[in-house]
Order: C-alpha cells, then structure tokens, then sequence
C-alpha cells in the first residue's frame, strides 16, 4: 500500500503550549481556580514518527492532544503541522483523524459505513466504486476483511475499536491522534491491538500521537514515549533510553522503578561485595560516581538469593510468591534505605523453589534490571 502520512515538512510543532480551563466551581471552592492542564509544553513528532503521551490521570494529556487537534484553544504558545501554523484553523480543516477509547461509532451504519464515512464528503470525498475499494483495503488492514456488511453493534469491544481505527485513517490523515484508543478493552486484548495499532501505523507512514495511561502500551505503540506530569512534560525519549535512564525520579517511578538506593554511597545490597557477581561493575558505572547520584531499582532489579543465612544483601521478609509470565514473582518487605515497604524480588536462581510465605531471604540487586537517575 502506498504511504498513508503526507510525509511533508517538520511534522507536528508544539511550542510552549498553555491550555487553561475557566473556573467552572463556586467562589472559595478549588474549581474557582482556573486551571493550566497544560503548563508550556515543547514537543516535535517527526513526519512518520508514533510519539506516546504517557503520564498519570490527570496530568493534561487528553488537553494537549485536544489542543493539537483544534478541539480545545490554546491560551499561550503555537501548534504547527508541516510547517503550516494552525491558529484559527478550525478541527475539521486541520486535516487530522481522530480516535477515542469508545470508537464512537455511527450504530445506525454497517462497519463498511463506518469505515467509509469520511470519504462520502469533505476534501477526501472519492466516487462510491473508490470508497469501496478503500473500505476493503482498510479492513484487510485491520483484520477485518469480510466484515464489511456486519451491524457494528453485533462487533465485540475490540472489533469495534479496529472499525474505528480504520474509518479514521480512511482520509489518509497526515497525523492521526488518538485518545486512550485500546483503554477499555482487557489487558490481553489491549496487548494484541497495541501491537496490531503499531503495525497499521508504521505500515501506512501514519504520524500519530497517541494518549495513554499505561506504560507498556506506551512502549508497545510509540517511537518515542512523552512522560507528562502536572501539565509538563518530564522527559522525551525512545523506550529503550527512557527505561535505561530515567530523568528523574518521578519519571522512574511512573515507569514502575520501585525503590531508589545511594549509587555512591554504602553497599549493603551487596552489589560491589566482591561476590562474583561483577555487579559493581555493570550497575554504576552509568552514574559515573557522582556524589548524590541514585539508582533505581527496577521490577527485575532484586534478587532473592538465598535462605537469609549468607553474607551481603538486605534481609526482607517473604508475604507470597506467585507465577507470572513464567517466573516467580516474591513479594517481599524490606528496608532498602528508605524504610520498610512492599518490594518485588524474582529468584537469583530461577531453577530453585519459591520460598516459603513468611521465610526471611536476602536480597542483592540486579544491576541488569536498575537504572541511574538523572
Ligand atoms: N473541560 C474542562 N474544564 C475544566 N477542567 C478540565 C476540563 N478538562 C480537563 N480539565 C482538568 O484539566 C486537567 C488535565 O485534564 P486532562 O483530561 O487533560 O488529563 P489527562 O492526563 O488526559 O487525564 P485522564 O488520563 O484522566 O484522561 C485535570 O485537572 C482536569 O480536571
């Protein structure tokens, strides 16, 4: 299929952006504030490139996407597409598509209405034979090929989201955004569409910006991922460096790092004990020994490594072991420097049984599955 994006220009330009909404609650109350859902972002999506807005519920995705999209005005800064500034420009002449976590199909229309919707009127409008055509070749794109005359309310969650992927790219938009697209579907099915929403993507030369709460959509989905917090944006990155070297600490924290230990400081997780492990090593070396300098510890950044006898480490009492995705999964409490908490270990040796609920082990870091701050 031929490139879907018109590869034109810069892309999307977003320059200090400021969305602001007007008081909407009584005088004295919290809603007689205005508030700045989005607080001076900078962002550029390159033509063809999937970038992931990803960050906590209400930290002003949906309001940076919906000023992109002309659905919400901008109070300060400037949004651009291919060069092309688009104050003023009305929704409907930005030439976008846009997706939502409920497709928000038309019920009275079978999917190939739907899917043809955008092409009936408008600048893409095409001759009905065209439409046809097009209707056929989106379904193959989606997975959907002879569902064409299918009622879409017979369509199971997941079918109706394709239905509203496909009649979005119908028009061949240049950027396509797209809203929590997969977010009430289930977990499985959401990891299968994620991928499948990356292959179209990627396939059609589609630029898109997609909104999402959930990390591994994210990553699944995007080139590079967007972490947004209180109407900012934190860090821009691909996954592979925004995971290897989170910016900070709330960044890591969203990212699911869930513990922070001194990078320079005491060992007593046994990291540079000499052990074998060459942990030391492979672990720090990205902080470069600053003063102050602290690393994170991932969900596959701690060890259960023996009966809580042996030297080094920490000790951490076990509250339940469980199978997941094929490993063990120890949840543990332990004081990792910051006081007692909830932490999850894996087995240093995968091939040994689950401790015991209650047992006291010893925990080390991984250095593979941690990460310098900063
Ligand atoms: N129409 C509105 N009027 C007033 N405040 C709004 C409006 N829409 C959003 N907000 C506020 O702006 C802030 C950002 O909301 P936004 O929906 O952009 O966040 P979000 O990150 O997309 O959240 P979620 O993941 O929950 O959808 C929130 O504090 C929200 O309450």
């Amino acid at each position: 299929m031929s490139g879907q994006g018109t590869r034109d220009g810069a892309g999307l330009e977003v320059r200090d952006a400021v969305v602001r909404y007007a008081p909407s609650g009584r005088k004295g109350s919290r809603a007689a504030e205005p508030t700045t859902a989005v607080d001076g972002v900078n962002l550029t999506v390159a033509p063809g490139e999937v970038v992931a807005l990803l960050g906590p519920s209400g930290c002003g995705k949906s309001s940076l996407l919906r000023a992109v999209a002309g659905l919400e005005p901008l109070a300060a800064g400037s949004v651009a597409w291919a060069g092309r500034p688009l104050a003023g420009v009305p929704v409907h002449r930005r030439g976008f598509g846009l997706m939502f976590q409920e497709g928000q199909l038309f019920a009275h229309r079978d999917v190939a209405g739907n899917v043809g919707y955008g092409l009936e009127r408008g600048d893409a409008a095409v001759p009905a034979s065209a439409r046809a055509e097009r209707v056929a070749e989106l379904l193959g794109l989606v997975g959907l090929e002879g569902y064409a005359r299918r009622g879409v309310t017979t369509l199971s969650g997941g079918e109706r989201q394709r239905v509203a992927l496909a009649r979005s790219l119908a028009p061949r938009p240049g950027l396509l955004l797209l809203d929590e697209p997969l977010s009430a579907l289930d977990r499985s099915l959401r990891e299968r569409l994620a991928a499948d929403l990356r292959e179209v993507l990627v396939s059609t030369g589609t630029t898109g910006v997609f909104v999402t709460h959930d990390q591994d959509e994210a990553f699944t989905v995007a080139d590079r991922v967007a972490v947004m917090d209180a109407g900012r944006l934190l860090q821009v990155a691909t996954p592979e460096d925004l995971w290897a070297r989170p910016a900070s600490r709330t960044v890591a924290e969203f990212l699911g790092y869930q513990a922070f230990v001194p990078a320079d400081g005491p060992d007593p997780l046994g990291v540079g004990s000499g052990d074998g492990d060459g942990g030391n090593d492979r672990g720090l070396a990205g902080t470069g020994g600053t003063a102050g300098a602290v690393l994170a510890v991932g969900p596959a950044g701690l060890l259960v490594s023996d009966d809580g006898t042996g030297p080094g480490g920490v000790p951490g009492e076990v509250v339940t072991s469980r199978l997941r995705r094929g490993r063990v999964e120890v949840t543990v409490l332990a004081d990792l420097g910051e006081g007692r908490r909830r932490l999850t270990a894996l087995l240093a040796d995968p091939g040994t049984d689950a401790p015991d609920d209650g047992a006291t082990v010893r925990l080390r870091l991984d250095p593979r599955g941690c990460a310098p701050v900063g």
